[in-house]
Parts: C-alpha cells; sequence; structure tokens
C-alpha cells in the first residue's frame, strides 16, 4: 500500500472516531520505503528437481497465496538480503541438516549481528559429544562468515525442534539507539519482541524523549526488552516497567545495567494483573520486592500489543495526568482513545503518525494525553 494511501485512511479513521482533534497537528514521520525490516521470517520450501535446493517463502497477507523470494525479500535490510541467497546455497548443498527445515528467522542490527534460528520438523541430534546438529551448525555459520565477511561474535546460530534448542553464540545482539543526542545500548533477543523499523524505531525514541515532561515518577506497562524503558529512565525521574514475558525482563534489568540507569523498578506481571495491584484488589509475590506506595506517579507509558488496551486497564489508566500511548493498530488505539477522553476528560496534546511498516497497511502511533486543560 502506498504512503499517501495509508495516511488518507489514518485521517478518515481520526475524523470519524476523534472528530474533536484538529487533523492539522496530525505529525507524520517517514523513513526509508525499502530495506528497512531488522528482522524477517520465512517459511521454508524444498524442491527436488532438477536438483536439491531450498528457498525462502513469505505468503501475501489477503491471498495467503506463496511467494518465492528467489534470494531476496525487499523490505528486510541489506544484511538479511545477502544472507539469504547465501543460506540457500548452504542447504542446497547440505540436505542432511536442511531435511524439515520449515522456518528460518533473521533478527539483526544495525551493528551488522545477526542470529539466525532454524526451525525443524524433526528431531534434532541430543547428543553431548559429536553432535551432528551442532556440527552442521558450525559448518553453516563458518560458511556464512566467510562469504559474506562477517566476524565470528557477530553471527549466533539457533536451531530449534520441538523441546529441544541447540545454540551456537549466543540469543542476543546488541542494537545502539540514537536518540535526539542520546545513544544507548540495548540487547535484543530472539523469541522476545523487538521494534522492526531501526530507523522509525529511533524517531519514535525521539519522539517519546522529547515530550515526556514531567517531575514526578512514570509507570510503564508493555515494556519488552526496554526499548522505551532506557529511555524515558533516562528522564531522570523514578520509573517502574513492566512486563509479562520472562525472558523480555531478565533482559531489561542487562540493558539498564549496560546503560547505569539505577532509577528503575521492573515487575514481571501482566497489564492485567498490574491493574489488580495497584487497586489493591490482590497482593503479587512477583512484586514482593516493589513498594507501590513509595511512587508519586503522573505519568503513565503503554504500547501494548495490537489488542490495545482492555477496559480495566483505560480505568486504571486514567489515574495518571499523562498518559503516552504507542500503538501498532490505529483502530484498537482510536478506540481507546475514544473511551478516555469522553469518559475521563483527557485531551489530545499530540498524535503522530510514524511509518514503521511500508509497503504494508500497518503504520505506529504516539499519542499524548493530558487531563491539564491549560
Ligand atoms: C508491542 S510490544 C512493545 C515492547 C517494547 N515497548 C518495545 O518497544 O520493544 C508489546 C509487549 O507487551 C508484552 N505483552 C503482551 N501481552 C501482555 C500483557 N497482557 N501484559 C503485559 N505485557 C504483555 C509482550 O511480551 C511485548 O514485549
Amino acid at each position: 500500500m502506498q504512503f499517501e494511501q495509508k495516511l488518507t485512511q489514518y485521517r478518515e479513521l481520526i475524523a470519524q472516531k476523534l472528530p474533536t482533534f484538529d487533523l492539522e497537528q496530525l505529525e507524520v514521520f517517514t523513513g526509508a520505503q525499502s530495506g528497512y525490516r531488522m528482522r524477517a521470517e520465512f517459511a521454508i520450501y524444498h524442491q527436488n528437481q532438477p536438483s536439491y535446493s531450498v528457498h525462502h517463502v513469505v505468503h501475501d497477507s489477503v491471498t495467503k497465496q506463496r511467494i518465492f523470494c528467489e534470494g531476496k525479500y525487499a523490505i528486510a535490510n541489506a544484511l538479511i538480503n545477502r544472507l539469504m541467497p547465501a543460506v540457500e546455497e548452504f542447504f542446497a548443498q547440505n540436505y542432511k541438516f536442511a531435511h524439515k527445515l520449515f522456518q528460518i528467522e533473521y533478527l539483526t542490527t544495525t551493528t551488522q549481528q545477526v542470529v539466525i534460528s532454524l526451525l525443524f520438523h524433526r528431531a534434532l541430534d541430543k547428543s553431548e559429544e559429536n553432535n551432528v546438529d551442532l556440527l552442521h551448525a558450525q559448518a553453516f555459520k563458518d560458511f556464512l562468515q566467510t562469504k559474506l565477511n562477517l566476524k565470528t561474535e557477530d553471527l549466533h546460530i539457533i536451531l530449534r525442534a520441538k523441546k529441544t534448542k541447540l545454540q551456537l553464540g549466543n540469543n542476543f545482539i546488541s542494537e545502539t539507539l540514537h536518540v535526539n543526542d542520546k545513544e544507548f545500548a540495548l540487547y535484543q533477543v530472539e523469541n522476545s519482541f523487538s521494534q522492526p523499523n531501526a530507523e522509525i524505531n529511533n524517531l519514535m525514541l525521539s519522539y517519546v524523549d522529547k515530550h515526556v515532561h514531567t517531575d514526578h515518577d512514570i509507570l510503564e506497562l508493555y515494556c519488552g526488552v526496554g526499548n522505551f524503558t532506557v529511555v524515558l529512565a533516562s528522564c531522570g525521574k523514578k520509573l517502574l516497567a513492566t512486563e509479562v514475558n520472562k525472558q523480555a525482563v531478565d533482559f531489561v534489568y542487562r540493558n539498564l545495567e549496560r546503560n547505569n540507569l539505577t532509577n528503575v523498578q521492573v515487575g514481571r506481571i501482566s497489564a492485567e494483573e498490574f491493574v489488580q495491584a495497584i487497586n489493591k484488589v490482590r497482593p503479587f509475590k512477583r512484586l514482593e520486592h516493589i513498594d507501590l506506595d513509595t511512587y508519586n506517579f503522573d505519568t503513565v507509558f503503554v504500547d501494548p500489543p495490537r489488542a490495545g488496551l482492555d477496559t480495566a486497564s483505560c480505568d486504571m489508566i486514567s489515574q495518571f495526568a499523562n498518559i503516552i500511548y504507542v500503538s501498532c493498530n490505529p483502530h484498537t488505539l482510536v478506540d481507546n482513545l475514544q473511551y478516555l477522553t469522553s469518559k475521563y476528560g483527557y485531551r489530545i496534546k499530540q498524535l503522530a503518525l510514524f511509518d514503521q511498516f511500508p509497503q504494508t497497511p500497518h503504520c505506529e502511533s504516539i499519542a499524548i494525553l493530558t487531563k491539564n486543560h491549560s
């Protein structure tokens, strides 16, 4: 979908659902139209004739039809595009390894690091010594390193099958975030969420950094591995960050430490459970290390999945004078904003569209709401 069409549809949605918002105030941020995706996953197609070959495949989001990538994927970044033909070349020569491979996932950074995850529909070798699959994975890694001139510490391979995981290197890589005049180092980890478009992510982080104005404490829901957390924490206030995924929470701690941020507490808890915790409906063992009464919050930051916030979460965040809402789904965003503005009297101070997914119907938004009407 072309950007102009996406913007028109977005403006129509806002006009229809949030008629009091002045569309002249809508800010729009765009970036590269291709080569922007830092992570990509492909199905694998095995062909036996005329000789054995392996192909990266994606499925059309509307027709669900199989699309052969022919060794390239326009929306993925240059590193993924360099890896794809090399990966196909290696597997074509290594049937024993490629056999029953059904999916491949690439997670990359602008610092040129990559984790490649290979998912198999067959049992992996479980031997402690001379593990055949690990030997193959090592040969695969050596081949890619030589072919693409990659450093060994920048390339990590993970093999997954039902109940088994084999790993060569790490399951994480290190990204550098550029946020206005600041820089942060952020570990991103396989199998946990990371923002797919690094250029737009830096714009979103910079936007949040510019607009967080508070002398009070901040609550963050859905913090992932700490992408926004490091920026919010650098504003100098106390921050309480929460996230449900255990692996992501482990990495928030590591990311805070890497950036010397000591003003953050992290709770492994779902947003729905946190509503109960802050409303003192019931205590949670996982929050025992946190005394909620020591916080003097006035700002809440949320970045939920596509489903948006449920009603109880909307009611809970209405305790806060300021709401910063990052959303990957304009439809659930406007529904939540409609509820918050009509029921609790918030004003939409800022609304920005970020074209995080060019050439697709999707986009990201950031809305800043306040109860302060001055
Ligand atoms: C859109 S991602 C945002 C992550 C992070 N803010 C970032 O920029 O990378 C949403 C996050 O919410 C987490 N999540 C999903 N459902 C949740 C829930 N019910 N409660 C808390 N966290 C949840 C996911 O694990 C994921 O890390």
